[in-house]
């Protein structure tokens, strides 16, 4: 059936299959805004569509609130971009906890800070949904890990544990469960796990907890800001990180060091965050109070790292580089060199170096082949670039130039919720987001273009809801987290030139987050193909329904063959040679666990990994475990 002509079916109502103006696939409806009829098999008495009135800005306003969608806001942008003015707007600036010398073992608490930080209306809480995660975690290493079963058994630091169930973070997500006690050994990590598994406090909560036990003697020394002449302009000391992330948006980079905010709460640890856009005066004001844990975009840091009275990398122990794939598909590759190996970095045997992401494609398996010790963790769970079964996928059929009148009816027939929209680029971004505020719908947009500022509010407005509508491009939406994303809508889908599939998966994987369920609708054109029989595959994998229109590259049997970078056989082989040739190339990736999945789930026997086996090393310490729905 033709969806455009559906205009008030809900998501939730619409069946798959489905086709918006697409020419003679077009469906029979009885009206032009009224409730679905169509059904399958309709499309051979299809009736040309009368065209739809044509209302007044008023009405069209009109009709959103009736629908239930808050006001439109109009954005001052010439009050975000002007200069000076209060710094506390800049997310890079947000309050954290302030550690004082006179603070004995146990620091106090700060009750506004703690309700700033843990009690936001709009953090996320788990979802109801655990049990239809049900995923499989392979960890291979040089010593078998035990997993832990909750957080109160990780033998972590108290002020740590505290914060981790201020967060309400009530047991560990899957990755936590082998990440946090593999990181606590002390031993370079390569983790790949699904969006919104908890990557972030994976790595976080035990690299913390290690250092907040020895903070005292670790900590580089701050300036004592209860002292009445302390000047920020003058008290400032050089930066001296034990912790180094990196992460390829700035706004991952600010959720990041939200999360830093959180669980270094009422601890010596003082988090920062550099990225580009964040005024340099605000970014040396922090850095100059003292910066032990440093979230940072790659140009940034790379920059931080030319000025040697700001910042010096000799004390880093830890280096985390988080959304390793996008970082490398971005092309900052010269820069991860940069900072993995360069500047006046600790080179000791206690520099730890971790790599986290949702697929782990070949220049990721280089850079850990050259940079980590060759015993380290390769912790993965799931398939590499595996979607999970809480997002709906539904893909829908449109012309391109019904497009827009086409989101304008689905966003129309669903109950307001906030709704993610990507775009594949800047100027197609600015279209929509004026074409749907000016039908009334409270719309906000985002992409590399726009300023700082502007970026951060468009966040902050989607964030507590005052804007609803989010349309973006996806390199900067990358990683976000924000709670209550009921319906995530590819309005162009990523062809292979925009990321291919494993960005599709990213993308959706803006909702259903944490246990919780969303909607992905995806609009198909004549220009997706390419696409295509990834996006089945993927329908497949999480029993979604594949549309009519796409159902003759439905696999044959059971077995789904996932042709992407991260399992590429040829790639496997090659690493296979490199591993035969250097002693210091580490052992199998996943291909115990390919055999595995094979056998058990029928499902990725192409699976074959990156890397190449090691027979010694696999049958020292590999473990396949599976872990129930968390
Ligand atoms: N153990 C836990 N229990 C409940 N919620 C958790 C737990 N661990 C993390 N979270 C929350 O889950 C959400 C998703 O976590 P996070 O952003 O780290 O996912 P991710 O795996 O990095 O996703 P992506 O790949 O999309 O970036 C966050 O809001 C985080 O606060």
């Amino acid at each position: 059936m033709s969806w455009g002509n559906e205009t008030n079916a809900t998501p939730a109502e619409e069946t798959n299959g489905d086709s918006w103006g697409a020419g003679d696939a077009a469906d029979t409806t009885e009206n032009t805004d009224g409730a679905a009829e169509g059904g399958e098999g309709e499309t051979e008495t299809a009736a040309p569509e009368p065209p739809k009135p044509v209302l007044s800005k008023e009405e069209y306003s009109q009709n959103a609130k009736n629908k239930g969608w808050t006001e439109t806001t109009a954005f001052d942008y010439e009050q975000f971009n002007k200069t000076g003015g209060d710094n506390s707007d800049w997310a890079g600036a947000g309050k954290k906890y302030e550690w004082k010398d006179e603070y004995g073992d146990v620091a106090p608490e700060v009750p506004e800070l703690e309700l700033l930080l843990f009690g936001g209306e709009f953090q996320m809480k788990k979802g109801k949904h655990y049990e239809n995660l049900e995923i499989k975690v392979t960890i291979e290493g040089a010593k078998q890990v035990e997993p832990i079963e909750s957080f109160d058994d990780a033998g972590l630091h108290p002020v740590l544990l505290d914060n981790v169930k201020r967060c309400g973070y009530a047991e560990p997500t899957p990755i936590q469960k082998y990440a946090i006690p593999a990181a606590l050994t002390g031993t370079d990590i390569v983790a790949v796990s699904q969006t919104g598994s908890g990557k972030t406090a994976a790595y976080m909560i035990p690299v913390l907890s290690r250092l907040m036990g020895k903070a005292k003697k670790l900590c580089a020394p701050k300036p004592n800001y209860a002292d009445p002449s302390y000047n920020p302009k003058f008290s400032m000391v050089r930066a001296e990180p034990l912790v180094i992330i990196v992460v390829p948006t700035r706004e991952l980079a600010m959720q990041i060091f939200d999360e830093a905010r959180r669980l270094c709460y009422r601890s010596m640890l003082r988090p920062c965050v550099a990225y580009g856009g964040l005024p340099m005066g605000i970014t040396c004001e922090e850095l100059g109070k003292g910066c032990d844990i440093l979230i940072a975009t790659p140009g940034r840091l790379c920059h931080l790292m030319e000025k040697p009275e700001l910042l010096t990398m000799s004390r880093v122990k830890y280096t985390i580089i988080d959304e390793a794939d996008e970082m490398l598909d971005q092309d900052w590759s010269e820069e991860l060199q940069k900072i993995m190996a360069g500047g006046d970095s600790n080179e000791d045997a206690d520099h730890i170096y971790m790599m986290f992401s949702a697929t782990f494609p070949k220049g990721a398996r280089e850079m850990a082949r050259q940079y980590m010790a060759p015993d380290y963790y390769r912790i993965r769970v799931g398939r590499s670039g595996q979607a999970h079964k809480n997002i709906r996928q539904e893909i829908i059929q449109v012309d391109r130039d019904m497009k827009r009148e086409a989101v304008y009816d689905l966003i129309m027939a669903a109950e307001p919720a906030r709704t993610l929209i990507f775009c594949n680029s800047k100027p197609a971004v600015d279209l929509l987001d004026d074409f749907l505020y000016n039908r009334g719908l409270p719309t906000t947009s985002i992409h590399a273009d726009r300023g700082q500022r502007e970026r951060e509010d468009a966040l902050r407005s989607f964030r507590t809801g005052r804007c609803p509508i989010l349309i973006a491009t996806s390199v900067s939406a990358r990683g976000w987290d924000v709670a209550g994303v009921a319906h995530v809508i590819n309005y162009d889908l990523p062809s292979n030139m925009y990321g291919g599939i494993q960005e599709y998966v990213h993308r959706i994987g803006r909702t259903a987050r944490i246990g919780h369920q969303g909607l992905a609708t995806s609009f198909y054109t004549d220009r997706d193909e390419d696409l295509a029989q990834d996006l089945v595959n993927i329908l497949v994998e999480c029993e979604c329904e594949v549309p009519d229109f796409l159902s003759h590259l439905k696999p044959e049997g059971a077995e789904i063959n996932f042709d992407d970078d991260t399992d590429d056989e040829a790639e496997a082989e090659e690493d296979g040679a490199a591993a035969e040739e250097g002693a210091a190339a580490p052992a199998a990736w996943g291909a115990e666990a390919s055999a595995e999945e094979g056998a058990d789930a029928g499902g990725f026997a192409a699976d074959a990994g990156g890397f190449a086996a090691d027979d010694g090393f696999k049958a020292e310490g590999a473990a396949a475990v599976s872990v129930g729905g968390w």
